[in-house]
């Protein structure tokens, strides 16, 4: 006597669907049964995502039918869901955005870079960051180095980003400076080597879980060179501007040259460049010199055509305030030190950069 139907479905009664939890014949997953001369046919159509969970009962309803007498043979296959085509939607179709999107709550992007590291592209940032507060912006200062995060120390700020949803990074803030550094979001005391997924998810994260709040702008102090975070930033995001540090030395200035290059093809608008430690103040006398020679970065950005936004003097103060958590436009904001990271604020708010 050969098998019935009915039969294999009875049998199969037996399994439990993993997803409705109810009979598998009722969940509708049974397909395309067929009992041709005691050969049982049949397809599982199951969600792809649910393999797993299905492949038991795949093993188990071939035990179960191929014991049912008259069965000769039993195959069971398991297919992807067919989702049913949208209809089509015949409303007028905006383009897909492509390319770099501006990041909501922030008006405006300027990155800090340099070629080469210890230039003080980090002390820039973080004395144009609180230059611009003073000037009543608001403004985020990203930390992206992720090679030697250094703002936390330049801000004098401490401890670990809350999150108390899981879900949004509560940055710090001090100064009027709203701050975070991808630095933070490692262990202490770990070298991380980032991998290029991984710090594009970074500062995917940085810049979108971050709570900025509303921003005129955010500045990003980059790591030095043309790497990664460059392109990823660039790519990611739409950077308004870059400002490029550089020492007066040529080997500085051919580096600089390089990032400049690369801003340009990635379509970032050259801001200008800063040149620092441009002369040394003697601390205790004034007297001046130049270490590094001088004038390199202005014959330089004449050479590019960029600006040359402002000569910082190499100045024993500026290093202090910088390593001791207070940048010195907060701790002597009138003097001559300061007075090169105030104009290029200046600079930024009137040609509505910042
Ligand atoms: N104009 C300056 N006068 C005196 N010291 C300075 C000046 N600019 C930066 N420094 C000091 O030089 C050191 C390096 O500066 P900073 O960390 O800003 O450089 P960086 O280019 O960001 O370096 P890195 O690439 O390692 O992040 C710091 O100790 C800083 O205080």
């Amino acid at each position: 006597m050969s098998v019935t139907r009915d039969a294999v479905l009875t049998a199969l009664n037996g399994i439990t669907d993993p997803v409705t939890n109810g009979p598998l014949p009722a969940s509708g997953a049974v397909k395309a049964l067929t009992v041709d001369d005691g050969a049982v046919r049949f397809v599982l159509e199951i969600a792809p995502s649910r393999a797993a969970d299905y492949a038991p009962v795949q093993a188990e309803a071939e035990r179960l039918v191929g014991a049912l007498d008259g069965v000769t043979k039993v195959s069971v296959v398991m297919t992807a869901h067919s989702t049913p085509a949208a209809p089509p939607d015949l409303k007028p179709q905006r383009a897909a955005p492509a390319g770099p999107q501006p990041i909501p709550g922030i008006a405006r992007i300027i990155a800090v870079a340099s070629g080469k590291g210890g230039v003080g592209k980090s002390t820039v940032a973080a004395n144009l960051a609180c230059a611009l507060s003073a000037a009543g912006r608001r403004v985020g200062l990203l930390d992206a180095d992720v090679y030697g995060p250094s703002q936390p120390r330049m801000l004098g700020v401490s401890g670990r980003p809350a999150s108390p949803d899981g879900k949004t990074i509560l940055p710090l803030r001090n100064f009027g400076v709203t701050m975070m550094s991808i630095g933070l979001m490692t262990n202490e005391d770990q070298a991380v080597v980032w991998r290029g997924p991984m710090l594009m998810g970074a500062l995917q994260q940085m810049m979108n879980q971050v709570q900025w709040g509303t921003l005129d702008v955010l500045i990003v102090d980059l790591p030095p060179g043309t790497g990664d975070v460059q392109m990823t930033l660039a790519q990611k995001a739409r950077v308004d501007g870059a400002i490029i540090v550089s020492t007066p030395q040529d080997v500085a200035l051919l580096d600089a040259r390089k990032g400049i290059d690369m801003f340009q093809q990635l379509h970032v608008p050259i801001i200008g460049m800063i040149e620092n430690m441009s002369t040394h103040i003697c601390s205790n006398c004034g007297h001046e010199e130049h270490v590094f020679g001088h004038g390199g970065v202005a014959r330089e950005a004449e050479k590019l055509g960029v600006p040359l936004l402002a000569e910082i003097p190499l100045h024993l103060s500026i290093r202090m305030a910088a390593d001791g958590g207070a940048p010195i436009v907060v701790t002597d904001p009138d003097s001559a030190q300061a007075a090169g990271f105030r104009s290029v604020a200046r600079h930024l708010i009137d040609a509505d950069l910042a």
